[in-house]
């Protein structure tokens, strides 16, 4: 089946706190609001920001009126980034086989009519944990973002953009929940396997293990449409140890999304940018810009390790099946910065792609190391009490 999703739209954060949010991914990330609703209090706040063509909506989780384009997660929600929003052409058609597919729908078809003409939307939940997904029809729709949101008089345009779009969303699942859950993207939306190795097993997907690492992966594509983004499922093996994908659950102990990638065309560059205006990036140790082969893997990409080491940028250019084959090398660098959230949930991460698809398999275990050494790290300032969640 061809996939009824024609671009990844934006994604929302429902967050206790939006004002602290908003402020660390405007003074630190670089993004810039551009529309809201309810900033007079008669509506539950929702304010929109991009950078490049990341659009993130955060709304404050309140037992208010309900939200547009959403709806609320539970009062003891922790924050959470819980709603990866797409264009559709045909919201009704979309909605009756979800229904006849017996999926739980949290807001049917709505029409929203303004002076720039109409958008429909309905939201229905996944079979994973708190995510939702707002599937919105503006094809017939002229302004810039969405009907009831204002826009802002100070969109000057701000800085450049350090990002152009969502590459990745990454999902922490509880273990033994892959099977269903990819059956349900494909049968709801037409994902479809985006194997990491040759013959690698849908089910199975692509297993790491190690010393402290045990981690399953499988990713989804819709065949054809880059726009929509691709999807990473991660679950724990078992006797694994305390780690990153268990500690999100103890907060989300259905699942949930666990990382955000972002495309960037120049990762040196954003990354300079993001760490003078205040963001942590995860650091690699020495050895790992030591190593032989990662120092000839480093220069064949045209880098040398010092430039990327003070930033802890990872290259990768271990092919995966859907490389081209054209004898050009194909690579990607990337990082992730450290969590928007309290300390185990929601990392942005930085992907530049120069050919390359994949997700860095080659790169998984530093990829790993660098994550779980920043979540022990703010736990332990938190015991210290030198942050506060
Ligand atoms: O490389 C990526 O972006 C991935 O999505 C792979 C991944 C998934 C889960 C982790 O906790 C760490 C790395």
């Amino acid at each position: 089946m061809s996939s009824p999703l024609t671009r990844l739209c934006h994604i929302t954060l429902q967050v206790s706190n939006p004002q602290k949010i908003i402020t660390d991914l405007v003074s630190k990330f670089r993004f810039r609001p551009f529309a809201a609703r309810g900033l007079d209090g008669a509506a539950p706040c929702q304010v929109a920001l991009r950078n490049g063509e990341v659009v993130f909506i955060v709304n404050e989780i309140s037992k208010g009126p309900d939200l547009l384009y959403d709806s609320q997660v539970p009062l003891t929600s922790p924050d959470t980034a819980c709603n990866v929003s797409y264009e559709v052409d045909d919201v009704p058609r979309l909605y009756q086989r979800l229904v006849s597919d017996g999926c739980h729908i949290l807001v049917p078809p709505t029409q929203l009519q303004s002076d720039a003409g109409p958008v429909s939307y309905c939201v229905v939940k996944s079979i994973l944990g708190n995510v939702r997904h707002t599937l919105i029809d503006r094809t017939r729709y002229a302004a810039a973002f969405l009907p009831g949101f204002e826009p802002l008089k100070k969109d000057d345009g701000g800085a450049p953009a350090d990002v152009t779009c969502v590459d990745h969303v990454t999902y922490s699942c509880p273990r033994g929940t892959l099977p269903q859950v990819i059956e349900w993207y494909r049968r709801c939306f037409g994902f479809q396997h985006f194997p990491l190795r040759e013959g690698e097993d849908l089910s199975r997907g692509f297993e790491i293990s190690g010393p402290q690492i045990g981690l399953r992966l499988t990713s989804v594509e819709c065949p054809g449409r880059a726009e929509v983004g691709k999807f990473v499922f991660a679950e724990s093996l078992p006797q694994t140890g305390m780690n990153q994908i268990d500690q999100f659950l103890q907060h989300h102990p259905e699942g949930g999304i666990q990382h955000i990638g972002l495309l960037t065309p120049n990762i040196l560059k954003a990354v300079r940018a993001l760490t003078d205006s205040g963001v942590l990036f995860a650091g690699q140790p020495p050895s790992y810009y030591n190593d032989p082969q990662k120092v000839a893997e480093i220069l064949r990409a045209g880098f040398t390790p010092q430039q990327l080491s003070p930033f802890g940028i990872l290259v990768d250019s271990s092919p995966v099946l859907q490389d081209e084959k054209d004898g050009d090398l194909k690579f990607l660098l990337q990082v992730f910065a450290e969590p928007l959230f309290f300390k185990d949930s929601l990392y942005l991460e930085l992907i530049e792609r120069r050919g390359a698809q994949g997700f860095g398999e080659g790169n998984i275990r530093a990829l790993w190391r660098s994550m779980q050494d920043m979540i022990n790290g703010l736990s332990q300032k938190v015991q210290e009490g030198a942050v506060t969640q």
